[in-house]
C-alpha cells in the first residue's frame, strides 16, 4: 500500500523513478485541490490549504488566491513510493482559464503526461476540451480522474460517457465509484477487484483494502469486462487470449495499459473526490503505472544552430551532450528564478552554458529542487529533470541551454499572438521609469504578454490574451509594485490580409553626392495560409511566406533575403490600417542592381516599396478575432442569452439540452464581448456562466472596417 514517505533530500530517483506530468482541466474542475492533495500525501505539504481560503501552496501568487483561480504554473518536487521503491514526481501546475492559454502550453511542452480531471457532475465541459486539444496537439499520454464524485448529482456513468461522445477518447475505465454524492465513500479497482476506503479522521491517509461490497459485485463485473476487452484490443496477443476465454493475468492487463497510454491509443480513468480525499493515492499510483517516464516519450527535436532547416535530436540520456529548455522564469525577492527542464546531459552548477537562440554564454551559480515550501541546492542536474536555476540574465521562456560545443536550438514552444490591448500611461513623472522597467520584467514571466511605444500617438500599448489577463497585469503594476498607471479602454488586436494575388516593383533610388543607393525588386504576393507554407516548405514567419524565385542573378544572392526583411517589417506595421499583415506570400521573381550603390539596406526598402504596392493592388482586408464562446445557462434565461448573443454578431453553433440547463456555443468576435461576463450576470440572475477563447481571424463586416479604418487614419 501506498504511504507518504520522507525520501533522501535533495536527489530524487533515477530517470525511469522520475514522472514529469501536468494537471490539468476545466476551470473549477478541481485541478488545485488534486495538486494539494497529492502534495500532502506525497509527504511534502503537512496542512492542507483549501484553496479559496487563500493558504493552497501551489496557488503562489495573491491574485490567484483572490480569485481562485490557478494562474501560473509551478513546478513542484515530491517523491512517492510504490512498490517498495520511491519515485519522484515533479508536478507541473497548469491554470484552465482561457486566458491563459499560454501557460497551458507552455506546460504541456514540458511535461512527458498528463493527469486530466473532470467534474463528476458535469463531466466534459466546454475547456475541458481546449486542454485535450492541446493535449492531442503535444502528443501528451493521458490518464483521467473522473472528481468530485460526492458532489451532488455527481454520476460516474454519465461523466464517462462525456469523455466518449464528447472527446471521442479512447478511454477504458481502471475503477468505479462506491456510491456518489453523500454516499461517495471509496473505489473499486477494476485490475486487482478489490475495494478501498480512505479513512474520514486523518485526511484519507488510511486506506483499507476490502472485498467489493455484495451490492456492488455485478457492476464491477460488467465494468472490469468492458476494461478487459478495451485492453484486449490493443494487444494481438491479448486479443487472442480474450477470443479464446483465456485468463489475462493482471501483469498482462497493466502492461498492455501501460502502452497503450503512452501511444495515446488509451486512457486510463480514474475517479473520486479530492475535497473528501478519496482516491487520490490511488491516482499517484496511477500516475507511476501509466504514464511514462523521461525514457519513453520520442527523442527532444531540435534544429541546428546555423542551419534551421538541418533536423537535430537528443537522446533523453545523461551521456548526450546537454541541453535544457527554459519554461518559465518567476522574479522574486531574490532576483529571477529561471525553470528548466533538462532533455539530455547534465547540467553542473557553476557552469557557463550557451543559449542557442541569442548566442550569449551565461552562468549558473545555482540549482534549485524546488518543492512546494522549500528548495534544496542541487551540484547538478541531469537529463529528465525539471529545476530551477539561478544566475540566467539573459534567457527568456522558450529558449535553449545547452553545451557550446555540441549547440542545439531545441523546438520552440508557440506563443498565441494577444487578441487584446489597452493604452497604459503613467500617473506621474516618477511612475514612468517604473513602469517600463516593470513592463520588462513582466514581458519576460510571460512570453503572451506583449507591450510597445507607439511613437505615433506617443502611447505605451500593452496587449494580452483577454479582458481578465490584462486586468491582472495592471493589478500587478498598481497593487504588487505600487505604480501608478492610468489605462484606455481594451482594444481588439485586428489583422490585415491581402484579397488575392497581384505583381509590383519596388524602386529605390537615391543619388545625394558619394555613394548612392539602389535597390529593384519584383515581387508577386498571393494569400497563403501556415499549413500551406509548410506544405510548400518555406518559413511562415510573422504571417509572411517568402520565397526566392530569383534566376540568372538579376538580385546577387546576398541581397535575396533583404527584400523579404523589408517586405516583413512593412507588414508587421500593415498596410491598410496600422496593423500586422498576415497570411501572405511574398516571392522576389526579378530585379536589377548596381554594382556600387546597392546595399542590403537598399533592397529591404524596394521589398518594403514593392510589397506596399502588391499588397494594395491584391486588395487588403481587416480581420478581427473571433472567440469560441460556451454559456451554460438555467432554462428560462436561454431567451435572453441567444438574443443577446445575436446582437453581438455570434453565431450560434450549438444548443444542448443537460437536465434543466443549456449550453449554448457561439462564435462571436471579441470586440462585441467586452464586458460580457458583467452582462451576463445581470440577464440570468447571476446563474449562468460562460467560457470564452480565442478560435480565429475573420474578415471584419465592411461597414465596421469602414469605421474601423477611418478612426485608425485620423
Ligand atoms: N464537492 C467537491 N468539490 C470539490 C472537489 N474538488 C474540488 N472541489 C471544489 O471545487 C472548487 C474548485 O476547485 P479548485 O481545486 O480550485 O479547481 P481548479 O480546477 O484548480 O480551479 P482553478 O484553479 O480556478 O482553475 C473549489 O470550491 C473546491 O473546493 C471534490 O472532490 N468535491
Amino acid at each position: 500500500m501506498s504511504t507518504a514517505t520522507a525520501a533522501p533530500k535533495g536527489k530524487l530517483g533515477r530517470l525511469d523513478m522520475t514522472r514529469n506530468f501536468g494537471i490539468c482541466a476545466h476551470i473549477d474542475a478541481g485541478k488545485t485541490t488534486v495538486s494539494e492533495r497529492i502534495l500532502y500525501y506525497t509527504g511534502k505539504n503537512y496542512k492542507i490549504g483549501e484553496v479559496h481560503e487563500g493558504t493552497a501552496t501551489m496557488d503562489h501568487l495573491e491574485d490567484e488566491q483572490q480569485r481562485g483561480i490557478t494562474i501560473q504554473s509551478a513546478a513542484t518536487t515530491c517523491p512517492w513510493e510504490f512498490n517498495n521503491t520511491t519515485y519522484t514526481l515533479n508536478l507541473i501546475d497548469t491554470p484552465g482559464h482561457v486566458d491563459f492559454t499560454m501557460e497551458v502550453e507552455r506546460s504541456m511542452r514540458v511535461l512527458d503526461g498528463a493527469v486530466v480531471v473532470f467534474d463528476g457532475k458535469e463531466g466534459v465541459e466546454a475547456q475541458s476540451e481546449t486542454v485535450w486539444r492541446q493535449a492531442d496537439r503535444y502528443g501528451v499520454p493521458r490518464v483521467c480522474f473522473i472528481n468530485k464524485m460526492d458532489k451532488m448529482g455527481a454520476d460516474f456513468e454519465f461523466s464517462y460517457g462525456t469523455l466518449i461522445e464528447r472527446l471521442g477518447a479512447p478511454v477504458i475505465p481502471v475503477q468505479y465509484p462506491i456510491g456518489a454524492s453523500n454516499d461517495h465513500v471509496g473505489v473499486i479497482d477494476l485490475m486487482e477487484m478489490r475495494a478501498y476506503y480512505f479513512s474520514k479522521e486523518d485526511m484519507g491517509s488510511t486506506v483499507t483494502e476490502e472485498d467489493i461490497p455484495a451490492e456492488l459485485k455485478d457492476k464491477a463485473n460488467e465494468w472490469h469486462h468492458k476494461m478487459v476487452e478495451s485492453i484486449a484490443e490493443l494487444d494481438d496477443a491479448l486479443t487472442e487470449k480474450f477470443l479464446m476465454e483465456e485468463e489475462i493475468s493482471v501483469d498482462e492487463l497493466k502492461a498492455a495499459l501501460r502502452k497503450g497510454t503512452l501511444a495515446q491509443e488509451a486512457h486510463p480513468v480514474f475517479c473520486g473526490s479530492a475535497l473528501q480525499n478519496i482516491g487520490v493515492q490511488k491516482l499517484i499510483d496511477g500516475v507511476i503505472e501509466y504514464l511514462p517516464n523521461p525514457t519513453e516519450v520520442p527523442e527532444t527535436q531540435g534544429t541546428d544552430v546555423k542551419d534551421a532547416e538541418k533536423k537535430l535530436s537528443r537522446p533523453h540520456s545523461e551521456d548526450a551532450p546537454f541541453s535544457a529548455l527554459v519554461f518559465k522564469i518567476v522574479n522574486d525577492a531574490h532576483g529571477d528564478l529561471t525553470y528548466v527542464r533538462v532533455y539530455s546531459g547534465v547540467l553542473q552548477k557553476g557552469t557557463r552554458v550557451l543559449n542557442s537562440n541569442n548566442g550569449k554564454k551565461e552562468i549558473v551559480s545555482r540549482i534549485f529542487e524546488m518543492h512546494s515550501k522549500e528548495r534544496i541546492a542541487r551540484e547538478d542536474a541531469k537529463a529528465g529533470e525539471i529545476v530551477a536555476v539561478v544566475g540566467l540574465k539573459t534567457s527568456y521562456t522558450g529558449e535553449t541551454l545547452c553545451d557550446a560545443n555540441d549547440p542545439i536550438v531545441l523546438d520552440r514552444m508557440e506563443f498565441p499572438d494577444p487578441v487584446i490591448s489597452m493604452s497604459i500611461e503613467p500617473a506621474s513623472a516618477g511612475d514612468k521609469e517604473k513602469l517600463s522597467s516593470a513592463l520588462a520584467t513582466i514581458r519576460r514571466e510571460d512570453p503572451s504578454f506583449q507591450f510597445h511605444y507607439d511613437d505615433e500617438t506617443g502611447e505605451t500599448i500593452i496587449a494580452g490574451m483577454g479582458e481578465l489577463h490584462l486586468e491582472i497585469i495592471n493589478v500587478k503594476l498598481t497593487r504588487d509594485l505600487k505604480i501608478g498607471v492610468n489605462v484606455g479602454q481594451p482594444r481588439v488586436a485586428y489583422r490585415e490580409t491581402i484579397n488575392g494575388t497581384a505583381q509590383a516593383r519596388g524602386i529605390h533610388k537615391k543619388q545625394s553626392g558619394g555613394r548612392g543607393q539602389f535597390g529593384d525588386a519584383t515581387i508577386i504576393v498571393s494569400p497563403i495560409t501556415e499549413e500551406e507554407a509548410k506544405e510548400q516548405d518555406l518559413l511562415y514567419k510573422d504571417g509572411i511566406a517568402y520565397q526566392d524565385s530569383i534566376t540568372g542573378g538579376s538580385i546577387p544572392r546576398e541581397y535575396i533575403p533583404s527584400v523579404g526583411v523589408g517586405a516583413r517589417a512593412t507588414a508587421l506595421g500593415g498596410v491598410l490600417a496600422g496593423y500586422p499583415l498576415i497570411g501572405c506570400k511574398v516571392e522576389v521573381i526579378d530585379g536589377k542592381y548596381h554594382d556600387v550603390d546597392s546595399s542590403q539596406l537598399a533592397f529591404e526598402m524596394a521589398g518594403s516599396i514593392g510589397f506596399k504596392e502588391a499588397t494594395r493592388k491584391a486588395g487588403l482586408q481587416l480581420l478581427e478575432p473571433v472567440m469560441k464562446v460556451s454559456v451554460t445557462t438555467p432554462d428560462e434565461f436561454l431567451g435572453n442569452v441567444t438574443g443577446d448573443l445575436n446582437r453581438r454578431r455570434a453565431i450560434i453553433a450549438d444548443t444542448e439540452q443537460r437536465g434543466n440547463t443549456r449550453i449554448v456555443t457561439a462564435e462571436a468576435p471579441l470586440s462585441e464581448m467586452f464586458g460580457y461576463s458583467n452582462s451576463l450576470r445581470g440577464m440570468s440572475q447571476g446563474r449562468a456562466s460562460y467560457s470564452m477563447e480565442p478560435l480565429d481571424y475573420r474578415p471584419v463586416p465592411d461597414s465596421i472596417a469602414k469605421e474601423i479604418v477611418e478612426g485608425e487614419n485620423k
